[in-house]
């Protein structure tokens, strides 16, 4: 049964900003994706990392691949891209960014128009049911080379004039062993000047300071990760100062750096050098499926770890309305939305609280 602490961080309202499609898929929508497709042989333990256990970054992105293989058709997508909104909204999240990466399947031809198409007709599907609002960022997967990210960025702009405002950004993942982004700086400018937002990840190990001065420079709207910005990591003053003075947004995802063994624990994350410095942080699941979490989860073990009180956690959450990707009239909706609805979050409804008084 659920308990009473429980039940504050999934009824508290949640922004999710950092959420991979292909890997945010639940364990009963996998279990339908592998009977439908008895002939890959996939077990679950394939495409997700269970309670205690972890992965290297390369055993990570080469569940993607699984996942990819059970994921290719349209059908298949409008059935994950459906439930993975309606699992959010269950979660209590009010408002959700959605990323994911165009594909080429062999067998569906034009396959990337026809995914975008098929995630937006199903996030529209969603509309009518669920009291969530909805955006799209389009993946660049740094693999993919200089050519295939132009497309993205091109492909990108197109929907975004003609998506009723449902695609707003770009964003930058895949493998950070991979590629360099030097190459990809054309396609990222493009984009920015496109009036694209950009969501990168950036500093998610070690070896990128090069690339994260380079990716500074855009600079990136809000960026992933940033496990290795700063100095005790590998990082330096410069960087952290970079970020600060710009304001970007950090996206963390706590459970996903510790199983990915990009951190060594909780405790040790870099949630806690970023929140100290009062700097913007929104904390997001990344691949809830793939990683075992859920957004709710990853507030409660922020909150457990450093400590944060119900209060802290509000205006933690309250926060990250300021770094959505949507319009200032969805801003305003949504910081309404909190203050509607902060009477029935258990804990914090004190009128009595000096903040909110
Ligand atoms: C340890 C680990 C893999 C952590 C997660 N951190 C990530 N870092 C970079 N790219 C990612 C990450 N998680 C998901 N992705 C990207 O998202 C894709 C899956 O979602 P989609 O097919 O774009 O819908 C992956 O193939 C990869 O390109
Ligand atoms: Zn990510």
């Amino acid at each position: 049964m659920e308990d009473e602490n429980e039940a504050f961080y999934r009824d508290l309202p949640k922004v999710e900003l950092h959420a991979h499609l292909n890997g945010s898929v639940s364990v009963p929508t996998m279990e339908r994706l592998i009977a439908r497709k008895p002939h890959l042989n996939v077990q679950h333990s394939m495409t997700a990392i269970h309670k205690g256990q972890r992965r290297t970054l390369d055993e990570c992105f080469h569940m993607f691949r699984i996942i990819h293989q059970l994921i290719d058709s349209e059908e298949d997508l409008f059935m994950v891209t459906k439930d993975v909104v309606k699992e959010y909204a269950l979660d209590g999240v009010k408002y959700l960014e959605l990323r994911s990466t165009p594909r080429e399947e062999k067998h569906t031809g034009p396959y990337w128009v026809m995914l975008i198409w098929s995630i937006l007709a199903a996030i529209c599907y969603r509309t009518a049911e669920v009291l969530l609002e909805k955006r799209f960022l389009v993946a660049i997967d740094r693999r993919n080379g200089p050519e295939v990210a132009m497309e993205t960025v091109k492909m990108a702009e197109d929907f975004m004039l003609s998506s009723d405002g449902l695609v707003v950004g770009l964003d930058l993942s895949g493998d950070p062993t991979v590629g360099h982004c030097r190459d990809l700086m054309p396609a990222l400018q493009k984009a920015r000047s496109a009036g694209l937002k950009l969501a990168l990840h950036l500093s998610e190990v070690p070896t990128q300071r090069e690339e994260t001065e380079l990716l500074l420079t855009l600079p990136p709207d809000r960026i992933g990760h940033g496990t290795f910005l700063h100095p005790e990591v590998g990082g330096s003053q410069a960087l952290v100062d970079a970020v600060r003075q710009g304001n970007i947004p950090l996206e963390l995802c706590l459970t996903s750096n510790v199983k990915g063994q990009t951190v060594p624990s909780y405790e040790k994350h870099h949630f806690q050098y970023w929140y100290r410095l009062g700097h913007p942080c929104v904390l997001c699941a990344d691949d809830k499926g793939v990683f075992g979490t859920d957004l709710s989860q990853e507030y409660q073990l922020a909150a457990s770890t450093f400590g944060l009180s119900q209060e802290a956690v509000w205006t933690l959450s309250e926060q990250a309305i300021g770094c959505i990707f949507a319009p200032e009239s969805v801003k305003q909706e949504l910081k309404q939305k909190w203050a509607d609805l902060r009477p029935f979050v258990n804990g914090v409804s004190n009128a009595e609280d000096p903040l909110f008084v």
